[in-house]
């Protein structure tokens, strides 16, 4: 199974693209999705926020208050920091699940959706980078519409993450998000294609591992019961007597 990383900044549309490989029959693994998975009421790791951040950043009903946690950590690195190394251990341990899933359900392809990429190393493990891009000054513009926000409170978020322009050095394929959804649609149709294309042979290839493995095991395991079996042990001894 090809294992392939999607990245981008905030607002340049990796959402939509991933709504654009799901729509072509490619399984993507959205990072953001686990994210709010792992922090549901009564995880370990809204308990670890709120002893962290305090119940100030819990609704009435005991579930987080994504807005006034993302005014405190979109403003201080620090916190942000805290809040990282809580969540993102819970959602790499849910995301290789997730993977295994669909290496199992017989994948060619899984596109892993994680907007910290490049930031939390993770481009070091997959097969290959894709980088969605659009300028700045869209992806505020298009940040600031999406969430409602101001120029203030869009730019923080930006600046939590590396800028874009470095981001697309990581890449192995960089996805130009800076025109119509039309256009989006026909470069993600592009990318489909080729990355089903790479998967091939490897797909074909990766099929083997697990009877080579299975194989070589009952070998090994039958091995071990004959040599120990009383008849081979009996025509041992009396080779030897
Ligand atoms: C702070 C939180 C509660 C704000 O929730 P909110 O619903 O307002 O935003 P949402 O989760 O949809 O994130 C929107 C975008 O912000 C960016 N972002 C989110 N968290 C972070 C972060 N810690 N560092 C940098 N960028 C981030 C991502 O691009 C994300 O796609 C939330 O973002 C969060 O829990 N962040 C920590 C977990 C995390 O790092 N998630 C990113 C994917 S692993
Ligand atoms: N080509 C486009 N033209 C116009 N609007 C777009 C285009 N691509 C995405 N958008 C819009 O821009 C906003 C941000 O897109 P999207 O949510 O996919 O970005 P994202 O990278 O997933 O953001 P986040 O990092 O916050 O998850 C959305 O409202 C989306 O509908």
């Amino acid at each position: 199974m090809l294992v392939v990383g999607l990245t981008g900044g905030i607002a340049t549309g990796k959402s939509t693209v991933s709504t654009l490989l799901k729509a072509h029959g490619v399984p993507v693994v959205d990072a953001d999705v686990l994210a709010r998975e792992v922090v549901q009421p009564g995880t370990p790791a809204l308990a670890q926020i709120t002893a962290h951040f305090g119940a100030g950043v819990l609704q009435p009903d005991g579930a987080l208050d994504r807005a006034a946690l993302g005014a405190v950590v979109f403003a201080d690195a620090d916190q942000r920091h805290v809040l990282n190394g809580i969540v993102h251990p819970a959602v790499r341990r849910a995301m290789f699940w997730a993977v295994l899933r669909h290496w199992w359900r017989g994948a060619r392809v899984c596109v892993l959706d994680v907007p910290l990429l490049i930031e939390g190393g993770l481009w070091k493990f997959v097969a290959k980078v894709v980088v969605v891009y659009c300028s700045p000054e869209i992806q505020l513009q298009r940040l600031m519409k999406r969430d409602g926000s101001t120029r203030e409170e869009a730019s923080a978020r930006l600046n939590s993450q590396l800028p874009i322009a470095e981001k697309v050095q990581y890449a192995d394929i960089i996805i130009d998000n800076s025109g119509t959804l039309q256009d989006l649609e026909v470069q993600v149709k592009t990318l489909v294609t080729k990355l089903n294309k790479e998967a091939g042979w490897w797909w074909r290839v990766s099929w083997l591992v697990p009877p080579i493995g299975l194989v070589s095991a009952a070998w090994t395991l039958g091995w071990r019961v004959l040599r120990r079996s009383p008849k081979a042990a009996s025509r041992k001894r009396a080779g030897r007597t």
